[in-house]
């Protein structure tokens, strides 16, 4: 049976980071005046993403996302063509009005657990260095968007292989840094 696909960045297995590696340039994918983004640090929490938001390339099932900080994140080419995709969202995401692509995603409530960080897509990069994927999230989201029930221990099956472990949110480092985050917040935790 074919092998499952997962996303063209990871079906055939990533690369390690490059030590020291600081950033570089992402792309959108208009052939007449792309947006450039310049990103000036390594990302973190690299991950494949399974929920319905996140934009993935033609055809792939998962998107791949990663975080770096806000202040790391300039547009430095054609700002004027992008557009929030949903200005209600948690994430706010910058796209490009041509071609889709989302370019930076932010978000701008001051009291989120990730506030300060930004969601970029580092295969927008010819760069070669970047944080590589550590897990799979919010894997069962997937169905949401079509995906057949009936594949989905196929689909956590293949995600094993390639070393990214499913969840079906984010990874428990994760959510308990928001759990931690929150407990604060309302006084539960001193
Ligand atoms: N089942 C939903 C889940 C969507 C969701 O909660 N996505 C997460 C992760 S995105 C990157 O890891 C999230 O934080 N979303 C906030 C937002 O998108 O604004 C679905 O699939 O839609
Ligand atoms: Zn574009
Ligand atoms: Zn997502």
């Amino acid at each position: 049976m074919a092998k499952v696909s997962i996303h063209p960045a990871v079906d055939n297995g990533f690369k390690p980071a490059k030590k020291d590696f600081a950033g570089g340039t992402l792309t959108c994918k208009c052939t007449t005046n792309p947006v450039e983004v310049k990103i000036s640090a390594q990302t973190a929490h690299n991950h494949a993403c399974g929920c319905t938001k996140c934009w993935k390339p033609a055809g792939a099932t998962f998107a791949v996302i990663a975080v770096v900080g806000r202040d790391k994140v300039k547009v430095t080419k054609n700002e004027n063509k992008l557009k929030i995709v949903d200005p209600s969202a948690t994430i706010q995401r910058h796209a490009c009005k041509e071609c889709g692509v989302h370019m930076f995603g932010r978000i701008e409530k001051k009291e989120h657990p990730f506030y300060g960080l930004d969601f970029v897509h580092t295969e927008l990069s010819k760069d070669e260095g970047w944080s590589p994927p550590e897990f799979a999230a919010f894997v069962s989201s997937i169905i949401e968007s079509g995906y057949k029930p009936e594949g989905m221990g196929a689909v956590r099956a293949r995600l094993r292989e390639l070393k990214l472990e499913p969840y079906d949110c984010l990874s428990p480092p994760l959510m308990d840094f928001i759990a931690t985050h929150i407990a604060k917040a309302s006084g539960a935790l001193k």
